[in-house]
């Protein structure tokens, strides 16, 4: 057995500049690390600015598909911190990149969407037609066990070539049911082909982060959302954001960072940390958001950071470099 990875536990400001001295690149993670719902971790604002004013390159990775990059941007404006559009990497961008660039779908197919306007957007920016979300006749409750709607020949639309799902807090049985009869219409596990009627129909989440960090929180996250259809249908998706590959591929085919040089700033285990570690960058782990110091500590501990600290905000410590 390999022997168990260790981390560092950084404590006190000489700690803290020593990282910030030995990263160029600094990868943060938003939604329990930035900020908790709309509430700002305190102290992450300055760190950032700090770390700018050092000369640090930085870059956000959400796997939050419910924004836009341009609505994340808008959040960070509002909140008064200071980012760029093209600093910002989100699940619902890279699922978008992801059909355009890697599937080449076609332009007369249709992606039935489980989620909200990030993806959308997202999409419309991508020139990918969509369908679902949130349009309005999909956005109804069926009355209980009539099912006479879906038969109607426009509700299944043969021309959809792809499922995307993710974080939807309008979920309804009308999307789920709508998605399922896509997935698993005769020929769904092929590509989808241009020209073709029905036929393959990808499938597709942005994330399946089982929890969302927000006040009150942990809420059901994204792929808490997604799992009915995984347990109807039996696929196995395509899955975007971290910790998988797509969203490393997607950053790095527009950031030309040396990996040894970059740091992952993260709030949890299975994405963030996993994804700092499979991708060969550096891991440091917040406790302001979903994960805990337990599941780090002992034998049974399976993702484990380079370092941990207690939040981002304690790094605004550091008063030079
Ligand atoms: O359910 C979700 O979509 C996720 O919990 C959430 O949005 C993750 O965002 P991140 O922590 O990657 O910014
Ligand atoms: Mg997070």
């Amino acid at each position: 057995m390999p022997p168990q990875k260790t981390f560092q536990h950084l404590t006190d400001a000489s700690a803290y500049q020593k990282l910030i001295k030995q990263y160029d690149v600094w990868l943060f993670d938003c939604d329990g690390v930035l900020w908790s719902g709309d509430d700002l971790i305190p102290g992450a604002k300055e760190v950032l600015e700090k770390l700018r004013g050092w000369g640090k390159e930085i870059v956000f990775v959400t796997n939050n598909a419910s924004k836009s990059r341009k609505e994340i941007l808008k959040k960070f404006v509002k909140l008064g911190v200071r980012a760029d559009e093209t600093e910002i990497f989100s699940s619902s961008y890279a699922a978008a990149v992801y059909l355009k660039k890697v599937l080449n779908f076609p332009s007369d197919r249709k992606v039935y969407v489980i989620g909200m306007e990030g993806i959308e957007e997202e999409l419309d920016a991508e020139g990918i037609q969509h369908c679902g979300g949130t349009a309005k006749e999909d956005n109804v409750f069926l009355p209980p066990l009539d099912f006479s709607t879906l038969q109607d020949d426009k509700a299944i639309d043969p021309s959809v070539g792809a499922v995307m799902c993710g974080f939807d807090m309008h979920l309804s049985y009308i999307k789920l049911a709508k998605a399922y009869k896509h997935l698993t219409r005769p020929g769904a596990d092929g590509p989808a082909k241009a020209g073709e009627v029905g036929g393959g129909c990808h499938f597709i989440l942005t994330n399946d982060d089982s929890t969302f960090p927000a006040r009150g929180g942990p809420w059901p996250g994204a792929g808490s959302l997604s799992s009915p259809l995984l347990f109807a249908t039996k696929r196995q998706p395509t899955i975007i954001g971290k910790p998988h590959q797509h969203m490393l591929d997607t950053i790095l085919a527009a950031k030309h960072f040396e990996r040894s040089k970059a740091i992952f700033v993260g709030d949890r285990l299975d994405t963030d940390i996993d994804f700092a570690n499979r991708g060969d960058i550096a891991s440091l782990m917040v406790l302001t958001g979903i994960s805990t110091r337990a599941e780090i500590e002992g034998d049974g501990a399976e993702i484990v950071p380079d370092y941990l600290v207690e939040s981002l905000g304690d790094l605004d410590q550091v008063k030079e470099l």
